[in-house]
């Protein structure tokens, strides 16, 4: 479905990625973990085709049989990706009520009575009268995968799809994620600072460090032999809050 090879981009003078590449077939999940800064926010907005900030210097993209020169912007950008943002904010119009945003989507993929079995597996009550703001931030990232769900698309990206749920829900929208990828032979990318999260429901993982993707490969190859310090070091520190108490009692 997807394949990467050797992306580099900068913002300024600053190389934010470089030589970046990795494949991706329909039906599975890659989750790209690393630090903050890495560049994973970076990484997803050049598969979308987004130019800003960073600009690709080169790179080639080739997604359901189109090919994209990376670095020119003339090669276009590929459809068929839906995307759901870190910040659950910018996926909505604040103005709007969130029923409405919801039926417009619905009536666009004429697809009327659609999605109420994704909602309710996402554990989201019927859509009320709500405006964006009233509910949660993690209400809202749920909403936002149930609506890239409903588009059924060739490939789904998701950035930092639980930084706003706690750990129960966390697993529940990544079960349903996972459900109707496989139903629907959906690519899925997400992005992720937590290995442990990572490695429960990724089949592939890549490790990104300062621009470099340090180590790509099977999530059971990359948490039992990681290829550098960096990742040794992810893996060692992917259950740091349940160590925590232990290392603590033992002091
Ligand atoms: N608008 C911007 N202007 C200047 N530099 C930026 C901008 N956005 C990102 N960067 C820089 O690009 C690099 C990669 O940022 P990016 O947001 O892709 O990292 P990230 O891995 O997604 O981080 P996080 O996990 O904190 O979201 C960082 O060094 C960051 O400082």
């Amino acid at each position: 479905m997807l394949s990467l090879n050797g992306l580099s981009a900068c913002i300024g003078r600053q190389t934010v990625l470089e030589d970046v590449g990795f494949t991706l077939s329909n039906g599975q999940c890659l989750a790209v973990v690393g630090g903050s800064g890495a560049g994973k926010s970076t990484l997803l907005r050049l598969i979308l085709g987004l130019r800003k900030p960073a600009v690709p210097v080169a790179g080639h993209l080739c997604f359901d049989g189109h090919d994209y020169a990376l670095s020119k912007a003339s090669s276009g950008k590929p459809m068929g990706i839906a995307y759901v943002p870190q910040s659950p904010a910018h996926g909505f119009d604040p103005l709007r009520r969130l029923r409405w945003q919801w039926q417009q989507l619905q009536r666009l993929l004429g697809k009327h009575a659609a999605g109420g079995e994704v909602l309710d597996a996402l554990g989201l009550p019927v859509l009320a009268k709500a405006f964006p703001h009233e509910w949660s931030r993690g209400m809202q990232q749920r909403l936002l995968v149930a609506m890239a769900l409903l588009e059924q698309p060739k490939m789904l990206i998701l950035d930092e799809p639980t930084s706003a749920l706690d750990p129960l829900i966390a697993a529940q929208v990544l079960t349903e994620v996972q459900r109707v990828a496989q139903e629907c032979d959906i690519a899925v990318m997400m992005v992720t600072h937590d290995l442990a999260l990572a490695a429960q429901f990724a089949d592939q993982i890549a490790i990104l460090h300062q621009g470099h993707m340090v180590q790509t490969g099977p999530a059971q190859q990359v948490l039992t032999a990681p290829s550098c310090d960096y990742a040794a070091e992810l893996v060692a520190h992917r259950y740091w809050q349940q160590e925590n108490p232990e290392s603590l009692a033992a002091e």
